[in-house]
C-alpha cells in the first residue's frame, strides 16, 4: 500500500455536492465520470496530494444506493494506491482478508480497482487502486 489514493463520499445529489465541495476546498472538481458497472457517477477533487471522490448512485441496485438507504450521506470508502493490484490481492488473500474482486475491475479516474469485505477491516470499506496500464484490458473482468 503506497498512500491513500482517495476518500469516497456517498452523496444524494452530485451537482449540489460539487458546489458544496468547491466552496469547501476552494477548487473546482477536475473530473466527472460515470462507471456504469458500479452504478455510480463520480466527481473528483484534488487538494495537494489528496483526492476526494464524490459518488452518486445511478440505479437502485448500486452499492451507493444501498449505502445511502442504510446510512445516509457520508464517507463510503478509503482507497489505497498500490503498484501491482494483482500481487496485492494475492497478498491480502494470503493474509486472510476477504477480497470481493479477485480479478481487478475497471474503476474511475483511469484505475484498476478491487474492494475488500468491510466486516473484515474493522467496518471500513477498503478499495485498492492501480493506475490502469495502457494494455489494461487483460486485467479487467
Ligand atoms: C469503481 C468506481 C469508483 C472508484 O473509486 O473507481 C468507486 O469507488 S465505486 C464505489 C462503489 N462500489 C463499491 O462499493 C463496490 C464494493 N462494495 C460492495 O461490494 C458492497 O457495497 C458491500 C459488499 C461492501 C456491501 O454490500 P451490501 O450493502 O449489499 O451488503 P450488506 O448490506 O450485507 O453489507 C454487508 C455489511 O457491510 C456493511 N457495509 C456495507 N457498505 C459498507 C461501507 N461502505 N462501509 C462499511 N461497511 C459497509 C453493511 O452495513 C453490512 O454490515 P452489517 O453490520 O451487517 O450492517
Ligand atoms: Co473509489
Amino acid at each position: 500500500m503506497n498512500k491513500i489514493e482517495h476518500l469516497g463520499i456517498a452523496v444524494h445529489d452530485l451537482e449540489a455536492s460539487n458546489a458544496l465541495f468547491e466552496k469547501l476546498m476552494g477548487v473546482p472538481h477536475y473530473k466527472i465520470e460515470e462507471v456504469a458497472s458500479e452504478g455510480v457517477r463520480t466527481s473528483f477533487f484534488k487538494a495537494g496530494p489528496n483526492k476526494i471522490e464524490l459518488l452518486q448512485a445511478t440505479d437502485d441496485n448500486s452499492p451507493i444506493a444501498k449505502f445511502l438507504e442504510k446510512r445516509g450521506e457520508g464517507i463510503h470508502h478509503i482507497a489505497f494506491a498500490v503498484d501491482d493490484i494483482a500481487a496485492e490481492i494475492e497478498r491480502l488473500v494470503q493474509e486472510g482478508f476477504t477480497v470481493l474482486d479477485t480479478t481487478p475491475k475497471k474503476g474511475a479516474d483511469n484505475k484498476l480497482v478491487a474492494f475488500l469485505y468491510p466486516k473484515g477491516t474493522n467496518g471500513v470499506l477498503i478499495e485498492l487502486c492501480q493506475e490502469a496500464p495502457a494494455q489494461g484490458e487483460e486485467l479487467l473482468q
